[in-house]
């Protein structure tokens, strides 16, 4: 047998290397954030960037830019005339993520929204290809009902954190309190048992949801 961190670290040595770009931002992300572990990072990144490369979506949807590596990755395999629209409700975050899009060469083709993500999915008059769900965990159903019904048949809704550190395993003993467990745990089974979709849950780094609209 082998310990997790092994295979973790064996995965990342046969994963493509992160593009430059990409390695500037996880460095400024955590020199200059409170909680640089919100990023994706290398490994789940190039998943991402696979992801869209196989879909080539037309539009993307992500809940949660943070500083905008899941976004960028995300970016990387749009259609010609794709366009990845992104939500954050922390404006401090905007200079810095509208830079690296910038520097992506994809100005004009990720749009950011500032402000809360139920708010703001009403306003967008888009039918998503892929949306990448990976803001407040508490209101992932929330989230995954309002989009829904703007994905596409056959598109895909990517849900991050689903292990949420392994809190969602039923051997876990749950304080009552933990509201964002309950919630992970209650997206999960509901997902699992929604007839509108199909599912398959990757329990890679804190567990990422694949889901397809049928
Ligand atoms: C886990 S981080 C996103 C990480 C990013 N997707 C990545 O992989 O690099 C979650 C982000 O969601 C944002 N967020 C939390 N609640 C939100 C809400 N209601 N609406 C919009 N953004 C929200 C937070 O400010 C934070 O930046």
């Amino acid at each position: 047998m082998y310990h997790a961190d092994e295979l973790q670290q064996y995965a990342d040595d046969h994963t493509s290397p992160e593009p430059a770009l990409l390695g500037r931002l996880v460095r400024e992300t955590h020199l200059q954030t409170l909680m640089p572990r919100m990023l994706s990072g290398h490994y789940q990144g190039r998943l991402l960037s696979m992801l869209s490369y196989m879909v080539q979506p037309r539009r993307v949807l992500e809940l949660g830019t943070f500083t905008g590596y899941s976004a960028l990755c995300l970016a990387e395999g749009l259609a010609p005339d794709g366009e990845l629209h992104t939500v954050e409700q922390n404006l401090e975050l905007r200079s810095r993520v509208e830079r690296y899009v910038e520097q992506a060469g994809l100005g004009g083709r990720v749009h950011l929204y500032i402000g809360d993500a139920e708010q703001v999915i009403p306003t967008l008059a888009e039918t998503w290809d892929m949306v990448f769900i990976d803001a407040d965990k508490i209101r992932n159903r929330v989230y995954y009902e309002l989009v829904l019904p703007q994905v596409r048949a056959g598109g895909f809704i990517l849900i991050d954190n689903v292990l949420w550190s392994g809190k969602a395993l039923p051997s876990y003993q749950l304080k009552a309190a933990d509201k964002d467990a309950h919630a992970v745990r209650d997206f999960n089974d509901f997902v699992q048992q929604d007839e509108r979709v199909e599912n398959v849950f990757l329990p890679i780094r804190d567990g990422l949801f694949l889901v397809r609209k049928r």
